[in-house]
């Protein structure tokens, strides 16, 4: 099996609402999810999660909390997907719409799951409990989860 393809997630947290961005085009459109994307040749994991905010948000951060660790593996397709999730809780600028990303703030107790990857009901509510954690899941498609582990970490 070839090298997992790397991305940057960061969501941005600010209690009692969290600030998530429904995709436009492309992979997972329509899904509500944290902001960021490939991370490119000779890129860290990090500047990756940065330029990502702010593409698609218009955000910039000074500070990024590492959270998790997520493998996704597509039935079907070799290549695997390794996603580093990020955690913002102060920013600068506002946050505004972008070509990729329409941006929206939800109260941490009205998270659309039901729009969002299905994975993230597992996983998220670890982030906005500052919990760190490695996950894999194996979707069958892109609505159905057919295998999964996640686990609590001491560190990343
Ligand atoms: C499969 O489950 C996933 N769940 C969640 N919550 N997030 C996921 C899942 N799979 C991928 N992601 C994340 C990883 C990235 O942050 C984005 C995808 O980023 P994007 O579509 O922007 O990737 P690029 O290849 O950079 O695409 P563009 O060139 O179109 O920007 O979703």
């Amino acid at each position: 099996m070839s090298a997992p393809r790397l991305f940057a997630l960061v969501l941005v947290v600010q209690p009692p609402r969290v600030l998530l961005g429904k995709k436009k085009s492309g992979f997972g459109a329509g899904l509500w999810n944290g902001f960021g994307g490939i991370v490119e040749p000779g890129e860290s994991i990090e500047d990756a999660a940065r330029r990502g905010l702010k593409a698609e948000s218009g955000l910039t951060v000074d500070t990024l909390q590492k959270m998790g660790q997520i493998t996704f593996e597509f039935v079907g397709n070799s290549e695997l997907m390794e996603v580093h999730v990020f955690r913002a809780d102060q920013f600068h600028g506002e946050p505004k719409e972008s070509d990729e990303m329409q941006p929206q703030w939800f109260q941490l107790d009205e998270v659309p799951y039901k729009q969002m990857w299905p994975d993230d009901v597992y996983w998220f509510p670890l982030v906005l409990q500052r919990k760190l954690f490695r996950g894999y899941f194996k979707f069958q498609g892109q609505d159905t989860i057919v295998e999964h582990t996640l686990n609590e970490v001491e560190q990343l």
